[in-house]
């Protein structure tokens, strides 16, 4: 909502991150619905070759990741500079490729520990890899996804998350996604331009 306040409020994406089938999308897309903003949905910049390479159960390279995000770093730019909100579905597993992310606030740059300064915030979903594996696998017997569940170890193995970034966690085990899109609202009420008038 505009409103009255003359100054315009600056957006602000918050990524739902984690590895593959944690349940990033389903929360992400409530977020979106709830924020009344867009969604980007990182799979769907993925270039063919990289999802033909994760179908035949190949993980991605660093190089193969490069494009993706940067497009992606293109989309959350264009959504911020407009100054809207937009919740993003995005594995982001390293500090590195957030950092890719991260960037898209043009008014950010990175001094060691200021995290807090950047309009791009994350979120992080865990569950166990029980869990995980069996959401995946129903998902693609259901023919709904590219994702092979043999990719599952290499991305709990890539996934790290500095305690310096301050990126909330959520079990998506046990905390329904409704639950963990309500409590992400209120985590960033403050700063999102949605809610900022509301
Ligand atoms: N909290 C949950 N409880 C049970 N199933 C879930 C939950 N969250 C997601 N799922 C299901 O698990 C699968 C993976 O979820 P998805 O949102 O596609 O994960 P990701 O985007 O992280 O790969 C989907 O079939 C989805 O319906
Ligand atoms: O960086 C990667 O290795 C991939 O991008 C991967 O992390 C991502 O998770 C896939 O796009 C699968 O898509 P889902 O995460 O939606 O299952």
């Amino acid at each position: 909502m505009a409103g009255s306040d003359p100054l315009p409020h600056p957006g602000l994406a918050i990524v739902v991150m984690g590895v593959s089938g944690c349940g990033k999308s389903t929360v992400a897309a409530m977020l979106a619905e709830a924020l009344g903003c867009s969604f980007i949905e990182a799979d769907d910049y993925h270039s063919q070759a990289n999802k033909a390479k994760m179908s035949e159960g190949i993980p991605l390279s660093d190089a193969d990741r490069a494009p993706w995000l940067e497009s992606l770093q293109d989309a959350i730019r264009e959504r911020l500079d407009g100054g809207e909100d937009v919740a993003v579905s995005c594995s982001a597993l390293q500090l590195r490729y957030r950092d890719v992310l991260r960037a898209a606030d043009r008014g950010y740059s990175y001094r060691p520990g200021e995290y807090a300064a950047c309009r791009v915030k994350f979120v992080c979903l865990r569950a166990s890899a029980e869990v995980i594996a069996e959401r995946m696998l129903r998902r693609s017997a259901e023919g709904k996804h590219f994702m092979p569940a043999s990719l599952l170890r290499s991305q709990l193995d890539l996934l790290q998350v500095d305690a310096a970034e301050g990126v909330t966690e959520f079990d998506a085990t046990t905390v329904r996604p409704g639950d963990i899109v309500r409590d992400t609202v209120a985590l960033f009420r403050e700063d999102l331009a949605s809610t900022v008038h509301a």
